[in-house]
């Protein structure tokens, strides 16, 4: 369980090589208005007063990330990443303090606000398990045939998107990731990890502007996001 004396983290996987955006770069190094989609969410990481350190995970082959102006910042901590994302989370949480907590957050969700941070913090004091930014689903839910029909309708009572950042205590995220990947259990988020080793993360409701950068129309979706948040 958090407290007002615990150490937070944050961990950006930003080893992808978004093949989704069908971009000729990386998606986290696309522009989104004066600067990258990365350098977005590491502003919203470096300039929240509770976070003492971000850990990046990028890939090897990474050539973008030293262009930025906040790759030299004292609070960012680099780390080469793996092949999945799980593994780029894996590897940032070897080069964390075992006693803090960590904010896993996507490189690719640059309209993170402070407001949800806070929110993600206040509520772990209540889940001492940790717990995660999440939206309730809003459409009815379909699960589809191979054939392109409908197979079900997917009760969505109690239904959320998972979002991130995801909070959990570095320790415990780490060695339950370890042991859940060494088994092969599909990874793709911390709290799959945390399920998997019998854990109850709570659930804790986070802005649906907090989209994920994936395909190509996500890019002017986050720009409106982030030009209605500047005029707020
Ligand atoms: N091996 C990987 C794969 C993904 N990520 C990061 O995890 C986040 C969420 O993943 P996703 O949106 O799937 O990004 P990509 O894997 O780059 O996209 P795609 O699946 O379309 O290739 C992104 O910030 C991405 O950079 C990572 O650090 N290491
Ligand atoms: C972590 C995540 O953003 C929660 O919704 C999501 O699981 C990432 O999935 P991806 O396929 O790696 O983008």
């Amino acid at each position: 369980m958090t407290s007002s004396k615990s150490t937070f983290i944050a961990i950006v996987p930003a080893a992808g090589i978004g093949s989704r955006m069908q971009a000729t770069i990386p998606k986290q190094y696309l522009q989104l208005g004066q600067q990258t989609i990365l350098a977005h969410t590491l502003d919203c990481l470096l300039t929240h007063p509770a976070i003492k350190q971000v850990i990046v995970a990028l890939h090897p082959q990474d050539e973008y990330f030293g262009t930025l102006s906040q790759a030299s910042h004292p609070k960012i901590t680099k780390v080469v990443g793996g092949g999945e994302r799980a593994d780029s989370v894996l590897a940032a949480l070897q080069q964390a303090d075992e006693n803090a907590w960590a904010l896993v957050h996507d490189a690719a969700r640059p309209c993170l606000t402070h407001g949800d941070i806070n929110k993600l913090i206040t509520a772990s004091e209540r889940f001492p398990q940790g717990a995660i930014l999440a939206a309730p689903v809003r459409d009815t839910m379909k699960r589809g045939n191979s054939d392109g029909t409908i197979g079900q309708t997917v009760d969505r009572e109690n239904l959320w998107h998972a979002l991130t950042p995801q909070l959990f205590p570095v320790a415990t995220l780490k060695n339950h990731l370890t042991e859940a990947l060494a088994e092969g259990a599909l990874i793709t988020d911390e709290a799959s990890a945390m399920e998997w080793a019998g854990e109850q993360p709570g659930l804790v409701a986070g802005r649906v502007d907090n989209i994920k950068v994936t395909h190509p129309d996500d890019l002017q979706l986050a720009q409106l996001f982030l030009t209605q948040q500047s005029s707020q």
